[in-house]
């Protein structure tokens, strides 16, 4: 997938959008030749690569590099990239000169959470020409305010800000949106009632995509164990005893050979 246009035209097409997201350079060229349709250099880049407790940390310099890097490896694939923590909430000349930082290093898109105040920006964004992805449910940038990384929308009044919300959204131009943390029958009745294509994480099978952070997929966060992770590779386990096996054969004089040497 290479546009926003492609984005849309799976829900139509009734297809399921594949997304990860992706920090660096190595990691973006095994993705590239993967059949995963889109990757997102997410806020969560403060987190996994920088080890910052919460999103709050990321900030655009730190969003550039790693877009930029990530860019440098990805040919053929959408490339969208979170608007970091109160980006938008610094006057419009703040948030565009954000934006073209986003934009200049290699984003194809931008994402933003939450409604509310945002929606006449994400009007402006959009006019403006940039595609933006909305991001509703858990928000990460709220976390002190949600009390923990929590499942969302699980009363009636909840649910129906939400889907509230997500229509809000599409209405304000935005070509597709993340669902974190929902109950399954909320999205799937947010994803029947909007046109743009959900994606879903932790938010069950009936969005119109899935994402995940590319190192809980391919498990590498060892003790990160929430109810809707799969881990598709032990990779915690198989790093930690290749390094071992590296050290062991170091001591034991077994690395390097003299095949592995020089004349
Ligand atoms: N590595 C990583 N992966 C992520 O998916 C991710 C981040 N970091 N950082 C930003 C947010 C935070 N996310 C989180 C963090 C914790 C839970 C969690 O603990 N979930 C439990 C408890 C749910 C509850 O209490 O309602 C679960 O079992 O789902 C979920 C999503 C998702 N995002
Ligand atoms: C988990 C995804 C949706 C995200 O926002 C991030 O990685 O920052
Ligand atoms: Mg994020």
């Amino acid at each position: 997938m290479k546009t926003v246009i492609d984005f849309k035209n799976s829900k139509q097409q009734g297809k399921k959008i594949s997304m990860v997201t992706c920090y660096d350079f190595w990691s973006a060229k095994i993705i590239d030749e993967s059949e995963i349709d889109a990757v997102l250099v997410g806020d969560s880049v403060a987190m996994v690569m920088h080890g910052f407790e919460t999103t709050i940390n990321a900030e655009i310099e730190m969003m550039c590099y790693h877009i930029a890097a990530v860019k440098r490896g990805l040919k053929d694939k959408l490339l969208i990239a979170d608007l970091p923590f109160l980006a938008h909430k610094k006057g419009t000349k703040y948030l565009m000169e954000a934006i073209d930082k986003l934009m200049k290093a290699g984003a194809q898109a931008i994402k933003i959470e939450g409604a509310d105040d945002n929606i006449e920006l994400i009007q402006y964004i959009v006019r403006t020409g940039i595609p933006v992805m909305g991001h509703l449910g858990l928000t990460p940038q709220s976390v002190h305010q949600l009390g923990g990384y929590k499942l969302q929308g699980k009363n009636d009044k909840a649910s129906n800000k939400l889907l509230d919300d997500a229509q809000k959204l599409e209405q304000a131009g935005c070509f597709s949106i993340v669902l974190e943390m929902l109950p399954f029958e909320l999205s799937k009745k947010i994803t029947e009632e909007l046109s743009i294509p959900t994606i879903g994480i932790g938010a069950g099978p009936f969005t119109n995509g899935q994402i995940l952070v590319l190192q809980d997929m391919l498990g590498l966060s060892k003790d990160f164990q929430p109810k809707f992770l799969r881990k598709y590779l032990n990779g915690y386990e198989l790093i930690l005893n290749s390094l071992n096996k590296f050290n062991d054969d170091v001591k034991n004089q077994i690395y390097p050979d003299l095949n592995e040497s020089y004349l």
